[in-house]
């Protein structure tokens, strides 16, 4: 962890419609930090990861990721919307989860890992393969490497999901509601290995959970979102017992 700026957004717009959902977002966040955004239905938090991830475009504003910038590019001298081949190179710095897994069903789980790091960094098999290995057993599941994802229970598919993003080596792992589809009893696994990852390697992570015991534990900020905008930030320790905004204490009572 080198503490240097990997994040960053400047005055970000987002509008589906008439409906604003981000609304000239200012924030950024650190090589190596945990952070953990947290808010009521629709303040825009998932629509933050997906502009990561290049799914959605900001209508205003610039997003930038280790330096480079995801949303414009220069050529000419001038200062242009980014091509794919821009954004594809900006995201290889980024892994995220889904709430629903996305493993490719046709393919095993040693290939679900290997796939990207073999076709998108151009690895070898045997040294995708060397790697996907030392995932697997990172998220427990050395044994199941020769399975389809049916035959894996959510939690299990969910854990591969976290060995899939990682084989990228991403130097950001985005979180979206990761065990929000799992039954109860599969929880506690899931977030286990994402504990052990927030604890044991420097990579910085961002998260939406409404987990908020898993926040708590792995956060080293928490921001505070309300329609559109971060309305308060900090410490969890700060956030979750003393928050400052009415609008935090409010929305903690009513998911703690
Ligand atoms: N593709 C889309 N088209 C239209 N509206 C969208 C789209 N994606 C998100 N929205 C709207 O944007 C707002 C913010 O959505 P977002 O998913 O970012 O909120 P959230 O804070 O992650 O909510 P939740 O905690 O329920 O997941 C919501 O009103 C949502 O309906």
């Amino acid at each position: 962890m080198d503490g240097s700026e990997l994040i960053r957004f400047d005055a970000v717009t987002k509008r589906f419609g008439g409906n604003t959902v981000l609304d000239s977002l200012d924030f950024t966040v650190s090589s190596g930090r945990h952070v953990t955004l947290i808010g009521p239905s629709g303040s825009g938090k998932t629509t933050i990861l997906r502009l990561l991830m290049t799914l959605a475009r900001p209508d205003e504003g610039t997003i930038r990721v280790g330096g480079e910038c995801l949303t414009h590019e220069e050529r000419g001298g001038k200062l242009v919307p980014a091509g794919e081949k821009h954004v594809r190179e900006v995201r290889k710095n980024i892994g995220m989860v889904f709430q629903q897994f996305n493993l490719f069903p046709n393919m095993k789980v040693m290939r679900n890992i290997t796939e990207a790091p073999v076709h998108v960094l151009g690895l070898s098999a045997d040294e995708a393969e060397e790697r996907a290995r030392g995932l697997l057993e990172l998220v427990g599941l050395t044994e199941h490497a020769d399975k389809f994802p049916t035959q894996l229970s959510g939690g299990q598919q969910q854990r591969v999901a976290i060995a899939r993003a990682l084989a990228m080596r991403p130097q950001v792992l985005l979180l979206d509601e990761v065990t929000s589809a799992l039954d109860p009893e599969l929880v506690a696994g899931v977030l286990d290995v994402l504990r052990d990852i927030a604890h044991t390697t420097d990579i910085t992570m961002l998260c939406v959970t409404h987990e908020m015991s898993f926040a708590r534990d792995i956060s080293d900020d928490v921001l505070m979102f309300d329609a559109g905008r971060v309305i308060e930030s900090g410490p969890p320790q700060k956030i979750f017992n003393d928050p400052d905004q009415e609008r935090t204490r409010q929305f903690l009572s009513a998911v703690l």
